[in-house]
């Protein structure tokens, strides 16, 4: 059964169009397993905020204390993966909600103990207990909360989660839902680009903050052999006409002509 693995972030969160939530009906009719990862950064700073903590990130990367990795894990799942389990037992979708560093869900490492704190890089995941959710007939809906070989839990980018995800279930896709059409460049959504056009925008400061982790994790997971990722907008309709809305990343050029 071919897997789509939906990123929905969290600054689109509480803005999901019901197109959203058709789509993935669509997804589920046309017999796609469906999986999804969610962010939300937004909740944390907005919580962060209250108990006078001044977010810090480096390229979009969360700087985590142990302080820090206990509001991220009691925001994201007692406040955000509930409120997008709900929407989706909603509008009939059987979703369940699964703590990334629950039976070894993602296993990661430090990615750099000195400058980033408690802040994972993915090593694997339990592929068989999402198979096992997916074959139920359930949509898994995981946190970005991973653990060690230690027991250390650690804060993962969702982005980076849904793309190891992604690769370890060798989905079909990976679609990050975000805020916007797409990469914006000159205010213009562009369909597709590579990784030398990526590492260029990046490089000029036209892809900046939250969208780093994003083109970066859908570079790597189309190096380890993903066929598609796509960055579409939560907030539209992103699949008309059997098409995509959004940007691709490819891995060279005219990948798609
Ligand atoms: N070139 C770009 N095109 C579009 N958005 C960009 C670009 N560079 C940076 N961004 C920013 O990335 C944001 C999406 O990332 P982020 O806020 O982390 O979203 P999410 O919570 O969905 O992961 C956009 O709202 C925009 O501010
Ligand atoms: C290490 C790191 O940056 N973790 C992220 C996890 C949540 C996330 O990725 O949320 P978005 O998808 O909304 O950005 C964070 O603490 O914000």
């Amino acid at each position: 059964m071919s897997t789509i693995v939906i990123k929905c972030g969290g600054s689109v969160l509480n803005e999901l169009s019901s197109s959203f939530f058709d789509s993935i009906k669509e997804m589920k009719k046309k017999g796609y397993s469906v999986v999804l990862v969610h962010g939300g950064g937004p909740d944390i700073n907005d919580m962060l905020e209250k108990l006078n903590i001044m977010p810090e990130f480096v390229n979009g990367l969360r700087k985590t204390t142990k302080e820090t990795l206990q509001i991220a894990e009691m925001v994201l799942t007692g406040k955000t993966n509930r409120k997008l389990v709900e929407q989706l037992n909603d509008v009939g979708l059987k979703a369940i909600g699964l703590n990334g560093s629950d039976s070894n869900l993602i296993q990661a490492e430090y990615l750099d103990k000195a400058r980033l704190g408690y802040v994972g890089k993915v090593q694997s995941i339990n592929k068989d207990l999402i198979q096992l959710m997916v074959e139920s007939g359930h949509i898994p809906v995981i946190t970005p909360i991973a653990i060690n070989n230690q027991n250390v839990k650690l804060n993962v980018n969702a982005d980076y989660a849904a793309a190891a995800v992604a690769i370890g279930l060798e989905a079909e896709q990976c679609l990050f839902v975000t805020d916007v059409d797409g990469i914006l460049v000159n205010n213009q959504v562009k369909k597709e680009l590579n990784k030398r056009e990526v590492s260029e925008l990046i490089e000029n400061g036209t892809i900046y903050g939250g969208m780093i982790p994003k083109v970066e994790s859908a570079l790597s997971a189309i190096d380890m052999g993903l066929k598609s990722v796509m960055i579409v907008n939560g907030k539209k309709g992103f699949f008309e006409n059997d098409q995509w809305l959004g940007t691709q990343i490819c891995r060279k050029e005219g990948i798609l002509q």
